[in-house]
């Protein structure tokens, strides 16, 4: 790092990631994680019952529906919508503290909590991705053999997905999950990208004003 990038870190990014359950946000989520120190997750806060293996704090913060209207109630959360019939919401605290030290934070959230993250004070730092399936049939057996929800909750994601899907235009980035380690490396490709943007390289300043004295001291001399 150097000495500018030390005085002037930059702002994290939120970098939404939507798709219809099923098309692989939380794979794709753990593979960047495992190796991104620079990305931190959101841990979303919901209403719905952990599945077998999901960790209160780690996958979601699991809450009754009381704690979850005191936290709306309390203008704790940045972003919250209803879906599949439960509350899930992105406890603001976090995710301000993260972008201000400089971290990116990744969003795995639905399509209306992709709009509000847009609409809100943070919608500069804010990129989106949207993961669609290769088939509607791949999406089903994917949910399937995900092995986590019984026929009639998979019955309901599927019908929902259409409706997720709908908002696939209002994303900046589509990536098609076929291959999974090639939308992996797309996935990494963007983040790169959108870090060296001019705007979120507070150092470049600096650099170039160091650049111009270079080229004074060179027309004096
Ligand atoms: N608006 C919003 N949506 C969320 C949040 N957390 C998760 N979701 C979305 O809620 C939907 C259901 O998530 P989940 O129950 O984990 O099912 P899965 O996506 O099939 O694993 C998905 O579309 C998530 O992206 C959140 O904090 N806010
Ligand atoms: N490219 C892919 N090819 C085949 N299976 C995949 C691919 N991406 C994800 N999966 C599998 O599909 C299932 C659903 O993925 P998941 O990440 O849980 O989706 P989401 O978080 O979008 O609901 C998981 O069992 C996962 O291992």
């Amino acid at each position: 790092m150097s000495s500018d990038a030390a005085i002037l870190p930059r702002r994290g990014l939120l970098v939404i990631l939507s798709s219809p359950s099923g098309a692989g946000k939380s794979t794709l989520s753990r593979r960047l994680l495992a190796d991104d120190a620079q990305v931190s997750f959101s841990v979303s806060a919901t209403t719905r019952r952990p599945r077998a293996g999901e960790v209160d704090g780690r996958e979601y913060h699991f809450r009754s529906v009381e704690d979850f209207r005191a936290m709306i109630d309390a203008g704790g959360l940045l972003e919250w919508a209803e879906v599949f019939g439960n509350y899930y919401g992105t406890p603001r605290a976090p995710v301000e503290a993260a972008i201000d030290a400089g971290r990116d934070v990744l969003f795995d959230v639905d399509w209306q909590g992709g709009q509000q993250i847009r609409n809100s004070p943070l919608k500069d730092a804010a990129i989106s991705i949207f993961i669609l399936p290769p088939s509607i049939a791949d999406l089903e057996s994917r949910l399937r053999g995900r092995g986590q929800d019984s026929e009639e909750v998979i019955a309901g994601r599927m019908s929902r997905s259409r409706d997720e899907i709908s908002h696939w235009a209002e994303y900046d980035y589509v990536l098609v999950n076929d291959d999974l380690d090639r939308c992996e490396a797309e996935l990494r490709a963007i983040l790169r990208a959108e870090r060296l943007r001019r705007e979120r390289q507070p150092a470049l300043m600096g650099r170039v004003q160091r650049l111009n004295a270079e080229f004074e001291r060179r027309t004096r001399g």
